[in-house]
């Protein structure tokens, strides 16, 4: 692989149809990335070097340490910059996508259960607000870094660029372990957390929701402390929220089930039948137990679920209904009659024709990829597989549903749950689930179709679609205070 790029050189893209759905966001390159090059950026040296290192042949993944292939910004970077050189990207605009554009870095105290005060380190990632709001989830866990949160943050302006829906993206992390704290401790850290970033969140600014860690209730906490900052009741500030406190109808599965629909277009896309499919998913929190809930309604074989502390294997498939009551019985999924228990990484090797990985980062790496025996790979995580993995995957064949598509479902109902707050009138379960439906289905087309006109993966064809999407708006909207 030395040498060598991430992907074999595709058509020019300026000689491509235009493929976006709705007229006001697609657009051709021309608009978008042929304007002469900014010379005379302020940091002009340094990101123009980086920039440079970007397209230079002798900076190919091949080099990166492991290091710099599991670090989430590096993955999200190199991704970027692949598509912005397909797109022929403007070198200013580039310079503009490339970072976020505001970083936050809050330090929490918060009094303890047992008297003792702790102080939380927390952030907020806004990477781009060309297309709207910014949008995002917030994450707690002990492991939370300023670049994972950058790469998230990022992620997420692309993903409602490929969705086409009007926001930006941002995303929000507080280090600290959850499992290990009370339910008081987390609604003090969480109401300091957002006070400290009140004056940059808001309906027209900034719309948290929940990530890995948070869930509704975190969203009703942050909900209700900026609606006391603000004196008034501003529902529209947080989405993922309680549908009693103007959460929408269907928000909590909509990951899932929007990762249900872009498999369901795969298996017509590749004549296979859900059926005759067999499927691992790891993780079983909000996104993984969704998504095998809805794929095992559909009827698909879901031999096996991989947690962080262990697998469950079936090989007929296991009950996944069964399944959810007995986890919400026992707090795991361990001992479930059904299911073996199995090692939670050779499930992740084990021969199924789909895998999708819905738990956390670099799960697919150069050091497993090739043993991989799966034949679709959808992403239901963030940032599951690696750059270098992305290449093994090619050389395989297998075919992979990108995060930035096929996770898109949580923010999209997000989105939904946003109109409808400011409206003040909620939709039923099938209107919201219908919508759903009918984007993630266009996505996946406008997605596939962009890959096969431009010759390129699925995902840099995602890449490239929403790179373009944010450039266009990025340079419509000038850069004059
Ligand atoms: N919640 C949402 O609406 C969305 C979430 N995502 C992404 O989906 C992924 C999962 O998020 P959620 O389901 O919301 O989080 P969650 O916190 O509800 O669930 C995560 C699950 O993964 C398990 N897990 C953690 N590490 C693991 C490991 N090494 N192996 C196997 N299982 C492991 C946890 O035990 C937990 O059950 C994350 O990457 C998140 O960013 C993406 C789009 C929307
Ligand atoms: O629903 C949202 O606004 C964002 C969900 C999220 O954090 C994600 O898609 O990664």
């Amino acid at each position: 692989m030395a040498g060598e790029t991430l992907i074999p050189e595709g058509p020019a893209l300026a000689a491509m149809p235009t493929l976006g759905r709705n007229p006001q966001h697609s657009h051709d390159n021309a608009a978008a990335g042929n304007a002469s090059a900014s010379q005379n950026g302020d940091h002009a040296e340094t990101k123009e070097d980086r920039m440079k290192q970007a397209t230079d042949n002798s900076n190919s993944i091949a080099t990166l340490t492991l290091e710099q292939e599991t670090n989430p910004w590096e993955a999200q970077s190199l991704r970027f910059d692949e598509a912005a050189r397909r797109l022929n990207l403007d070198a200013g605009i580039w310079k503009v996508l490339r970072y976020p554009s505001r970083e936050i870095i809050v330090h929490i105290p918060v009094g303890m259960d047992d008297g003792s005060i702790e102080v939380f380190t927390g952030y907020r990632v806004q990477h781009s607000s060309s297309r709207g709001p910014c949008k995002g989830g917030i994450r707690y866990a002990p492991d939370v870094s300023l670049d994972e949160v950058r790469a998230l943050a990022s992620w997420m302006t692309w993903k409602c660029a490929v969705v086409n829906i009007p926001f930006g993206g941002a995303k929000g992390g507080v280090i600290c372990d959850p499992k290990k704290m009370s339910q008081g401790e987390l609604e003090r850290m969480t109401r300091r957390y957002t006070a400290e970033l009140i004056e940059f969140l808001g309906p027209e600014k900034d719309v948290p929701a929940p990530d890995m860690g948070t869930d509704e209730q975190t969203m009703a906490w942050i909900m209700d402390t900026y609606s006391m900052h603000m004196r008034q009741t501003m529902t529209s500030v947080v989405t993922g929220k309680p549908v009693s406190l103007g959460g929408s109808r269907g928000r909590k599965e909509a990951t899932g089930r929007g990762v249900s629909v872009v498999t369901d277009e795969a298996m017509k896309h590749l004549n296979m039948r859900p059926e005759d499919t067999k499927v691992v998913v790891q993780g079983f929190g909000n996104v993984g137990s969704n998504t095998a809930h809805f794929l095992w309604k559909k009827g698909y074989k879901v031999v096996g679920i991989a947690e962080w502390d262990g697998g469950l294997y079936n090989a007929n498939g296991l009950d996944i209904s069964e399944l959810l009551e007995y986890r919400a019985k026992n707090g795991t999924i361990h001992g479930f009659k059904e299911g073996e228990a199995y090692d939670k990484d050779e499930l992740l090797l084990s021969a199924v024709d789909v895998l999708i990985p819905a738990a956390t980062e670099n799960v697919i790496t150069s050091r497993n990829a090739a043993k991989l025996r799966c034949r679709v790979l959808v992403e239901g995580a963030n940032g599951p597989t690696t750059p270098i993995a992305d290449e093994i995957l090619a050389d395989k064949g297998v075919f992979v549903i990108p995060d930035i598509l096929a996770n898109t479902g949580g923010v999209t109902t997000s989105y939904f749950e946003w109109v409808q707050d400011r409206m003040g009138y909620f939709w039923t379960e099938k209107e919201v689930n219908e919508r759903l439906d009918r984007i993630m289905t266009d996505s996946f087309q406008d997605v596939l179709q962009y890959s096969i006109a431009h010759g390129v993966n699925n995902r840099i064809a995602a890449y490239m679609l929403a790179v373009d999407r944010v450039a266009y708006t990025t340079k419509q909207r000038g850069f004059y205070a």
